[in-house]
């Protein structure tokens, strides 16, 4: 195992920090180093100058070091670099800045390979080689339970990252406007209303690329009308193509602001024409302002009102709403180890809180006596019991609810499970839960987790509790953007 000898004490601070004004330093002086003004942190001002090294990333992929003990957060810095940066940001407890010069760059620092890596804003590590990402994914966990436990040791285990990190993502859900005569597909750019085409996303698989660009290129033959946000006016808004991975067929989505779709039938031949792989065509009317992608009617227009995909040996029926993992090659990878942490004989039996669509559930019942899944979205326990149907597993039970109501309750009534499973949102595991688990006494408790910040936490409040951290397994499961996902195993300490 790697790395579980880790020094959690805190580390010193960096070597070389410094500052200099940006009005009052000539340009040759700024590129000579820092001046001596070394100003406190309390005294640094927007548009100060100063040198930092760079310790780690942080949660949204921007380096991040100290100066005078206060963070200081860099866009697009990396681990171990020194950047002179520019202050943009003066906060009571942290400092923003941009890279003004690298004057000790990192050997993981590369091209982004991909052509709108900086407007888009989809991916944040495209500047960093792959092994330089998983490396400093390693770090971002380590860093959150350096900092919220007070474990001596983290049992943490190198990261699952992919061979290939590249068009891995099965769903392209892309924006469509108009820039001049054509149609684009792509996101907004971060925190505006602006279009970046992202045609041909490296990211995506290529046959939801393909898919994309044909449709459009029908949609143009057609004459079919781009939504205008500003005027509120034209029909298609958003084009979504997924791909089912084992069969490779495609679901087809186009949402409009409008009830029809002008030329649907001539734009269903044409697609099936050029497209033999879509196996669906669905369309969905969402008229309202609700950032939410989807709106609530949705006809299929020609083919399967469901993509069959397969994981493992689970089988999934999705209709076009409905939420399924993004990469699936990795999803396989963090479900075998929260089977794994969950070191099932057949006689346990198992609550899955936080399940969605029942995905992990699903995945442990074949190992279990009875799962138990607590879902609060209605549409998402529906698609868990057809999921279950679909696979033939007949020991899972998907129950409606918030998970810290429901479990406590169970408890209450004297159900206890052997294992609870949890997988929360970023927000992490409300404490009546958590109590609850505390009092139900698990033998085994699985977090599988998108933040390890949040994860951290929960953690100490079960070690509190009398359980013992077994280990932590990180998992690249959207390699190129700063997230990463954790398996972690948590044993009843009399176990
Ligand atoms: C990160 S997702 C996990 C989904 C599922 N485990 C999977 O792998 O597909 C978190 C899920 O928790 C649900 N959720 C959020 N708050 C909840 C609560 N208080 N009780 C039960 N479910 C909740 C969300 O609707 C979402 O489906």
């Amino acid at each position: 195992m790697k790395d579980n000898k880790t020094n959690y004490s805190r580390k010193p601070e960096p070597k070389r920090t410094g500052t200099y004004s940006s009005q009052t330093q000539s340009p040759t002086r700024q590129h000579a180093g820092p001046s001596p003004r070394t100003a406190s942190a309390e005294e640094v001002r927007t548009g100060d100058r100063l040198v930092v090294t760079i310790k780690r990333i942080g949660i949204n992929g921007e380096g991040v070091g100290y100066y005078k003990r206060k963070a200081v957060f860099i866009d697009r810095a990396l681990p171990n670099e020194v950047v002179k940066a520019k202050v943009t940001q003066v906060e009571p407890g942290f400092l923003k800045a941009e890279i003004v010069e690298i004057e000790k760059r990192s050997p993981d620092r590369q091209q982004p390979p991909c052509a709108v890596y900086e407007a888009c804003g989809g991916c944040q590590l495209q500047h960093m080689t792959y092994k330089g990402q998983l490396q400093a994914k390693e770090e971002l966990v380590r860093e959150a339970f350096r900092r919220y436990t007070r474990l001596a040791e983290l049992p943490l285990r190198p990261i699952l990252g992919m061979e290939d990190p590249w068009g891995y993502r099965n769903k392209a859900q892309l924006q469509a406007g108009r820039d001049a005569e054509t149609i684009v597909t792509g996101l907004y750019a971060a925190g505006s209303h602006r279009l970046v085409d992202i045609s041909g996303c490296p990211i995506h698989h290529p046959v939801v690329n393909q898919v994309v660009e044909q449709v459009k290129a029908i949609m143009e033959e057609l004459h079919i009308s781009i939504y205008n946000e500003r005027a509120r006016k034209g029909a298609v808004r958003t084009i979504v193509a997924r791909v089912g991975q084992a069969s490779g067929q495609v679901q087809l989505t186009l949402i409009t602001a409008e009830e029809r779709i002008p030329h649907a039938d001539r734009l269903v031949a044409r697609v099936r024409e050029k497209l033999p792989m879509v196996a669906t065509i669905a369309h969905n009317i969402h008229k309202g302002k609700s950032p939410l992608v989807f709106g609530e009617t949705t006809h299929v227009l020609w083919g399967n009102e469901r993509l069959e995909e397969t994981l493992g040996d689970v089988r999934f029926s999705l209709s076009p709403r409905a939420f399924f993992q993004l990469n699936p090659a990795q999803t396989i990878k963090l479900y075998n180890a929260a089977q794994e942490a969950a070191a099932l004989s057949g006689t346990e039996l198992v609550v899955d809180a936080y399940c969605g669509t029942g995905t992990i559930g699903l995945w442990l019942a074949p190992q279990a006596r009875e799962v138990r899944g607590i879902e609060v979205i209605p549409e998402a326990v529906r698609d868990a019991r057809d999921n279950a149907r679909t696979s033939g597993i007949t020991n899972a039970k998907f129950y409606e609810g918030r998970a810290e109501r429901l479990l406590p309750q169970w408890v209450k009534q004297g159900i206890r499970p052997d294992v609870v499973v949890v997988d929360p949102p970023r927000t992490g595991c409300e404490r009546p839960l958590l109590d609850a688990i505390a009092k139900a006494r698990p033998a085994r408790f699985v977090y599988v987790s998108c933040n390890p910040s949040t994860l951290a936490k929960d953690c100490q409040v079960l070690l509190d509790s009398g359980y013992r951290l077994e280990w932590v397994q990180p998992v690249d499961m959207f390699p190129h953007t700063a997230h990463v996902e954790c398996v972690l195993k948590i044993c009843r300490v009399d176990t």
